[in-house]
Formats: structure tokens, sequence, C-alpha cells
């Protein structure tokens, strides 16, 4: 059986190079751990399947190799400050993973529900700031790379560092998550529910569109900046709570009283129920970058 080679541009790291400690998660696509990349980096890697589901490494043209490589490359393109970086991406028989910057805090709503602390405004704006910029970079690319959409957006898809930097990831393609899902049942993605438009809650089957991410970002933003989850109590069977908080009662939740007011528009202009009121991801970080330039002076 043919071995898969390594894609010439991906940068590729030996299995060899890379020690995996303890795991950190699981996704719909495999396993993640802390790893050490050659005796030095602390790095997170993600491994393609799963100890009961072990993907055949040894056929190139399988579907879920394919998409490891095309998140990789996905992730070459869009390297900014604000997206979690590749480091490189092993295609070792048996070892098929996505070698990445290790983001020491997890995701976003993790660290908003268990920081020993309130935030503060400086860094509240700077969160939201930065997952901007992540989000830009993917709507909005540099360098003639087409624009695409995350696909499926939540606070879960953004990354945390010790500094409390925040950094997109998770691109793992939508073919990729329906194929693994199909041998692994068990793996439930906490619902993203929470952050759908008002008009893809009507039709959920409908597919991701730029507007809608906005939406998305604007509740993410009002987590970061509420320090909480998206209707966090209404979450539940089917989620109608939420429907009929969005839907039928035409409400968002909350900002909270001491939130500035052009933090409030902006928020509000994502969380718009029209699709044509919201921003762009380039406007939304303009205005980001005037209010935390002016909070932190
Ligand atoms: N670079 C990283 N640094 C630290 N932790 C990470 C990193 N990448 C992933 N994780 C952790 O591993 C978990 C699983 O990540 P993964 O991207 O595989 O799946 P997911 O986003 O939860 O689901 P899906 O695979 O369906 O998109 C994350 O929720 C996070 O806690």
């Amino acid at each position: 059986m043919a071995q898969a080679q390594p894609e010439q541009d991906l940068p590729h790291v030996p299995w060899s190079d890379i020690r995996l400690n303890e795991k950190i998660g699981e996704g719909s696509f495999g396993t993640v751990h802390i790893g050490t990349l050659r005796e030095k980096d602390m790095v997170a890697v993600k491994v393609l399947g799963f100890e009961e589901y072990p993907v055949d490494l040894g056929e190139p043209s399988n579907l879920l190799a394919k998409n490891l490589r095309e998140e990789a490359h996905v992730m070459l393109q869009i390297q900014t400050e604000n997206v979690v970086k590749l480091i490189g991406v092993c295609m070792d028989k048996g070892h098929y993973s996505i070698i990445m910057e290790y983001m020491p805090r997890g995701t976003l709503p993790h660290v908003l529900q268990t920081l020993d602390r309130q935030l503060s405004w400086p860094e509240r704006l700077l969160m939201c700031l930065d997952a901007a910029r992540g989000l830009r970079t993917i709507h909005h690319p540099h360098g003639g790379y087409p624009a695409r959409l995350h696909g499926h957006l939540s606070s879960d898809a953004f990354l945390v560092n010790n500094d409390l930097r925040v950094k997109l990831s998770d691109f793992c393609t939508t073919k990729t998550r329906s194929s693994i899902n199909k041998r692994k049942r068990s793996h439930r993605r906490r619902s993203t529910v929470a952050y759908l438009a008002p008009e893809h809650l009507q039709a959920i089957h409908e597919a991701a569109d730029y507007p809608s991410e906005v939406y998305s970002f604007g509740v993410i933003m009002w987590e970061i900046v509420s320090q909480r989850i998206a209707h966090q109590e209404r979450r539940g069977v089917n989620e109608s709570e939420i429907r009929r908080f969005v839907l039928e009662e035409k409400k968002s939740e909350d900002l909270p009283a001491d939130c500035s007011p052009q933090l409030k528009d902006i928020i509000d202009k994502c969380r718009s129920h029209k699709p044509l009121d919201r921003p762009q991801m380039t406007g939304v970080v303009t205005i980001l970058e005037a209010l935390s330039s002016s909070c932190s002076s």
C-alpha cells in the first residue's frame, strides 16, 4: 500500500522529533496532546483518529488525511499574530498530525468561566480586538489568498495564551468533521445554536455566510465583555429557549451596565437582526483598535 507523502509546501515534522505528553482535548477530528518538539519547545499536537477508531494512514486518498492537509494549508496561508501558529504536519504512517503553537489557557469559554477575577476593561477590549483580528484574517486575507468563512464559529474556536492573548484556531473542514463523526458518535461538540444568526436559526441547515459569522462574533464579544457564556441558562433540550428569545422575542442578551456606549454600539451592530446592518470585520477591528487605544492610554 502506498504511503502518504509530505506536501512539498507544508513544513514536515518527523514523528521522531515529537514527544507526546498528556492529552488536553478531543475534537471530532482526533485527540489533542501537549508535546515537546525536538526535546525543546512545548507544542500542541492534534493527532488524527482515535485509539478505538484508528485512521488507515497508509492510504493517501483517505478523505481525512486529505482534509488534515487542507486544514494545515489554511493555517499556513493565514499565519498572523491572531491565528494559532502552524508549526508543521507529520505524515509518518500511524502518526498523522498537525503540530501547532500551544495555547496554555485553552479555549476562550474555558477562560471566561474559570478565571478567578474580573477582567479589566482594557483586558476585555484587547481580547475582543485579538479575536476580531483573527476573524478578519480569514474574512479579508492579505497576499491574494481567498477570503473564507470559518464555518462553525463559536467562542470554542478561540484559544488563549498565558498573557490572555486570543487567537483563532480550529480550521477543521466540515467534510472532515462529518466523516469522522460517522465513526465516532460519542464526541459531542458544544452546541453552537447560541451563536447562530436569527436568519440561520430559522433555516438551521443553511450554510454560514459573512454577515452570519459577524453575528456570531457579536455574541462572542458579548461573552468576553460580560465574562459569561451566551444563553447559559437557555441552553438545554433543543435549545428552544434560545430560539424563543431570539426569534420570537427578537432580543439580544444585555451588556453590563458599565459597558461604554461605543463598545455597546459595535456589539449591537454585529448582533443586529438585519444582516445588511452588520458591519464587516475590517470595520469592527478599526473601531476596537480606537476603543482599545483610548481605554489603555
Ligand atoms: N493549540 C492548542 N493549544 C492548546 N489547546 C488546544 C490547542 N488546540 C486544541 N486544543 C484543545 O483541544 C480541544 C480539541 O480541539 P480540536 O480543534 O481538535 O477540536 P474542537 O475544536 O473541540 O472540535 P472539532 O474538531 O469538531 O472542530 C480544544 O477544545 C482545546 O481545548
